[in-house]
């Protein structure tokens, strides 16, 4: 685990005692955009022209920022259009790697190689794209394999280029962020990043008792009221899916396996909220979600990756979590 420091590599772990014990993430640095016709995106930043089989997703399984990523890629039916490379999901000295893993006979094995750039590790590629970067080497990252450029390192503008920048040329025409509901969105969307989606990271990663407790209590006021917000309706934003469902899923689905357990997270399981749980499954049943959960590479990643967490590297046999059971939802 490391980061660049004027394209040098350099092994070190979060610095929290800057800011009391806290875990505070970075911004992302490649901030430009994807668009149909190649015009600048929202923030301003350069635009990319959307073409077939130029650009390529390189994500970690374990990862649910990069998981974001994969369910809009998978849903948009951008699959024949935009490649994919997976990481290893051990996350150590050399960051993200692609070591391949041994045992390719596990049910959930898949092939860990960059079959783009032919890199060994992710850091190269992010020199690739600058030379000279400085920055932590996270995923999900959008290259184009035309300029040999990093369009985004940034999730939650990834997924919104996905949205639409395909549609003219062949993408699923559904629509995550429909126009009426985009305020609402991006509220909701606020709420579950600060509180829920890096609230566990907040708890897990946080290196005085304060900050652990102020972000577990945090996390679990906000699920609370998620939990009273799906009492009274189907999504969390009207009645239908959207973006602010998906962003949630992914920390909702690794929830029980490792933020449990293994950021400290306890005071409930997702399984003790009814409502949750049910949404949770429902959202993990629509068609092409669940071959994107891959469970042996989340808890492989959490648990043997910060070894200032769990020293020894054991990973946990359970719990027994089946998204396959009746949703009981609408
Ligand atoms: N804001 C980024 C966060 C991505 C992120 O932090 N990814 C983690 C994996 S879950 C990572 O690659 N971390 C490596 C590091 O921080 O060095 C996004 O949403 O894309």
């Amino acid at each position: 685990m490391g980061l660049l420091v004027e394209g040098q590599w350099q092994d070190q772990w979060y610095d929290t005692k800057a800011s009391g014990g806290k875990f505070e993430r970075k911004a992302s640095s490649f901030r430009h955009w994807l668009t149909a016709d190649g015009s600048p995106g929202p923030n301003g930043q350069k635009g990319f022209k959307a073409e077939p089989n130029r650009y390529h997703l390189y994500v970690s399984l374990a990862c649910p920022w990069a998981h974001r990523t994969l369910i809009f890629r998978k849903l948009k039916a951008l699959e024949g259009m935009i490649s994919v490379s997976v990481v290893h999901y051990l996350m150590q000295e050399n960051g993200w790697t692609f070591t391949p893993i041994e045992h390719s006979d596990h049910p959930d094995w898949v092939n860990v190689e960059d079959e783009i750039n032919h890199q060994e590790f992710l850091h190269q590629v992010y020199t690739m794209a600058d030379p000279q970067y400085t920055g932590r080497v996270t995923v999900p990252v959008l290259w184009d394999k035309k300029t040999k450029a990093i369009v985004s390192n940034e999730s939650s503008e990834i997924i919104r280029m996905l949205n639409v920048a395909f549609d003219h040329l062949g993408a699923r025409p559904w629509d995550f962020y429909p126009e009426p509901l985009q305020e609402e969105i991006d509220t909701i969307n606020d709420f579950v990043y600060r509180n829920i989606n890096n609230g566990v990271y907040r708890a897990g990663f946080a290196t005085t008792q304060q900050a652990y407790d102020e972000a577990v209590q945090e996390l679990f006021v906000a699920l609370d009221s998620l939990e009273q917000r799906l009492g009274k309706q189907r999504y969390l934003v009207g009645d239908s899916i959207t973006e602010a469902d998906w962003r949630l899923f992914t920390t909702l689905v690794r929830f029980d396996a490792v933020y449990v357990g293994h950021f400290k997270c306890n005071l409930r399981r997702i399984d003790d909220y009814p409502n949750l749980s049910g949404y949770l499954r429902e959202l993990y049943q629509v068609p092409g979600v669940a071959p994107t959960v891959n469970m042996t590479h989340i808890k492989r990643h959490y648990y043997q990756s910060h070894d200032m967490i769990n020293p020894t590297g054991v990973v946990p046999q359970g719990p027994i979590v089946d998204f396959t059971q009746p949703h009981c939802r609408g």
